[in-house]
């Protein structure tokens, strides 16, 4: 039967690691403070500053120190799910007033493109929130993606790492694990997908990558589903 779904990492598969540090981290780190301030009353942003307040077991934290915390977490690239939920919502900002395009890159675009109309299942799986994705996406310099996905993924179904957050996604696309491919740049999230089961593929865009035992491309027009 082959590949049925392809699940795809963000950054450094999709997405320009180096984009997502200097345009995206930078606007959020930029924008927290005020957005803080303003916001602390939706529920969703005062159940992310709740969050951040018991992860770093600082429980009578004030608003100033949440935003220390914030800081630190974007500096440190803490997949932290408070700092990811508040992230997607401040890039909404900067994507709807133009302040922020979404990289994609080319290879990514066309392979994305060919495997939807082969009929194929795409799915994104980041540490990001899925709106983060989802507006990514949305906002990129091809236009408007949205279409090619079927689903996105983030940390509430686990850590990247883990191989448990895989099979929750397993659970969710319900599908054989064999039937569907993860493609990303980063070793140890290959090693957690093969361990539930996936079919796994290696991007390798930078000659710093740490390789394993899996299937190894330098871009997306090099997969062949016909290989797994
Ligand atoms: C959707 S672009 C922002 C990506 C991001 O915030 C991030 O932390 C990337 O994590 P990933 O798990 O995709 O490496």
């Amino acid at each position: 039967m082959g590949i049925q779904a392809v699940i795809v990492d963000t950054a450094g598969t999709t997405t320009d690691y180096d984009f997502i540090q200097t345009v995206l981290f930078s606007y959020s780190a930029k924008e927290m403070a005020k957005f803080i301030e303003t916001h602390q009353d939706h529920v969703v942003v005062s159940h992310c500053i709740d969050d951040v307040k018991e992860m770093a077991a600082e429980p009578e934290a004030d608003l100033n120190r949440v935003v220390a915390i914030l800081l630190e977490w974007i500096e440190q690239d803490k997949k932290a799910t408070p700092l990811k939920t508040l992230q997607g919502m401040i890039w909404r900002q900067g994507y709807q007033n133009g302040e922020l395009e979404g990289h994609i890159f080319p290879d990514a675009a066309e392979g994305l493109k060919s495997l939807k109309q082969d009929g194929r299942r795409i799915y994104s799986y980041s540490s990001s929130s899925t709106e983060a994705q989802e507006l990514l996406f949305q906002h990129s310099q091809f236009g408007d993606l949205r279409d090619l996905f079927h689903g996105h993924f983030d940390t509430h179904v686990g850590q990247k790492v883990d191989p448990q957050a895989y099979r929750n996604i397993i659970n969710t696309i319900s599908m054989w694990p064999n039937l569907i491919l993860f493609v990303s740049d980063n070793l140890d999230e290959l090693n957690a997908a093969k361990a539930a089961g996936l079919k796994t593929c290696q991007v390798v865009r930078s000659k710093d990558t740490r390789r394993g035992k899996h299937h190894v491309i330098d871009d997306f027009s090099q997969l062949e589903l016909s290989q797994f």
